[in-house]
């Protein structure tokens, strides 16, 4: 068991004890030590004086080894970054580089607060022994890209139901299968015909990158002579499955309509949407209609970091900005869109501190200066707070202590990540201009 003391709530006045028994949340009250009759060589007891807790953040879309990739290919558009760096790196990746790369990519989630992440790529034992050292909570998918070829197509279709199968048999409470069909600009009809079928199978979510950008939306028209969220809609693609759609930049009403009908959620990518130059999702428009919208920072080659509280800030900032409307997202909306609405939007019961959900508790060490006057604190989380937390726990286990790590060894993971860099950028031939 372990007693977090004395600690700040978000949504209450006074200081509180939080219980945690297994990997879930069993008591949240006062003076649980005495209420609940606790020897105290049962328990951990964490001091939470001058702490806040609260729910570990959701990350529902990223690509976590790409952390080896941060600043290779900044400012250029999305599909120069594509086929002129990314995929040529990538065709280089092994299970080793992803694993080193997935360490890293924890290390700094965890740090920055975030206790589940929804992923998208290959090399999937890499990322899945990463996960199960570091502690963190994922929903992982095995990235499909078949560029309409049949052999591809076949090779992706055999990778994705292994993975599925492992994950399954794993039976590991931290770690949930999804099926990731890469874009509708990438997959054949028969292989997200192939995703929708297993995601039903398994009830399972399927996660997709949707109208990214204005050129790939102009490549589906071509191709089907409808816009995307039309084309999956006409092959039954959302029928019951829950879909996950990241970016969601560009949409035309009948698209809108399609995703509040089809309950498909959203995670909005702000600060990659902006740095690929790719526009800005219309997340108030949305709203309106009740969509479920999460947050996500997409992977560290067009963020450059997996910190959440920046897609919490920058999200409700923009849409203030360009509607010149102030009242636009609300800092309570967008810190909901990376808690709660992310356990939601993955079907795992986080993203909240309450009794019965799993214990995936950050703490904030309220003696910062960018913290002070404490008063407003969900404020201050949204747009004062840099990210850096103190102590976090996942699934009931500690994971950072007073900042540092407790599963890994972090300052090891640098090193090997410099050296993976190094030997990638070796290996491949990319243009650096510095
Ligand atoms: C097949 S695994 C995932 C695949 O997606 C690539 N990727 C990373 N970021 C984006 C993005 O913003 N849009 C489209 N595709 C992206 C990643 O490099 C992998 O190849
Ligand atoms: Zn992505």
């Amino acid at each position: 068991m372990i007693l977090i003391r004395d600690v700040r709530l978000l949504e209450s006045n006074g200081n509180w004890d939080i219980l945690v028994e297994g990997n879930r949340i069993k008591r949240i009250g006062r003076n649980l030590l005495e209420k609940e009759s606790i020897d105290k060589r049962d328990v951990e007891i964490i001091d939470g004086k001058n702490m806040a807790a609260i729910p570990g953040l959701v990350n529902t879309h990223t690509h976590i080894p790409m952390t080896i990739f941060r600043g290779v290919a900044d400012d250029i558009p999305l599909m120069e970054w594509l086929n002129n760096y990314i995929w040529k790196m990538e065709s280089k990746l092994n299970e080793e580089l992803v694993y080193i790369g997935t360490l890293l990519g924890t290390v700094e989630m965890i740090k920055s607060g975030t206790t589940t992440f929804n992923d998208m790529y290959f090399h999937l034992d890499g990322i899945i022994k990463g996960v199960l050292e570091s502690g963190i909570r994922a929903v992982l998918s095995y990235g499909m890209i078949d560029l309409f070829d049949e052999e591809k197509r076949e090779k992706e279709i055999k990778n994705c139901e292994k993975i599925v199968k492992k994950i399954i048999k794993m039976d590991n409470p931290r770690i949930k299968p999804a099926i990731g069909p890469h874009a509708p600009y990438t997959c054949s009809k028969e292989l997200l015909t192939f995703s929708h079928e297993i995601a039903r199978e398994y009830n399972i979510p399927v996660h997709i990158h949707m109208n990214e950008t204005l050129n790939e939306i102009k490549i589906v028209k071509e191709k089907t002579g409808m816009r995307p969220f039309e084309y999956l809609n006409s092959i039954e693609f959302f029928e019951g499955v829950k879909v996950i759609a990241a970016h969601c930049v560009h949409l035309s009403d009948r698209e809108i309509d399609i995703i509040e009908k089809k309950s498909v959620v959203v995670s909005h990518n702000p600060i990659s949407n902006l740095k690929l130059g790719s526009g800005i999702a219309p997340i108030p428009k949305l709203l309106e209609k009740n969509i479920l919208i999460t947050l996500g920072t997409d992977g560290c080659g067009s963020n450059n970091n997996l910190n959440i509280f920046e897609e919490i800030k920058i999200s409700s900032l923009i849409h203030k900005g360009i509607s010149l409307d102030p009242t636009s997202i609300p800092g309570e909306v967008s810190f909901k869109f990376a808690t709660l609405n992310g356990g939601k939007a993955l079907n795992l019961e986080v993203g909240v501190l309450k009794e019965g959900y799993l214990a995936d508790i950050v703490l904030v060490d309220l003696r910062k200066p960018y913290l002070i006057p404490v008063e407003n604190l969900k404020s201050h989380l949204v747009y004062a707070f840099n990210g850096v937390v103190d102590t976090v726990l996942i699934d009931g286990n500690v994971v950072l202590r007073d900042g540092k790590m407790t599963n890994i060894d972090e300052y090891k993971i640098y090193e090997m990540a410099e050296k993976a860099y190094s030997k990638l950028v070796e290996d491949v031939d990319i243009k650096r201009d510095n």
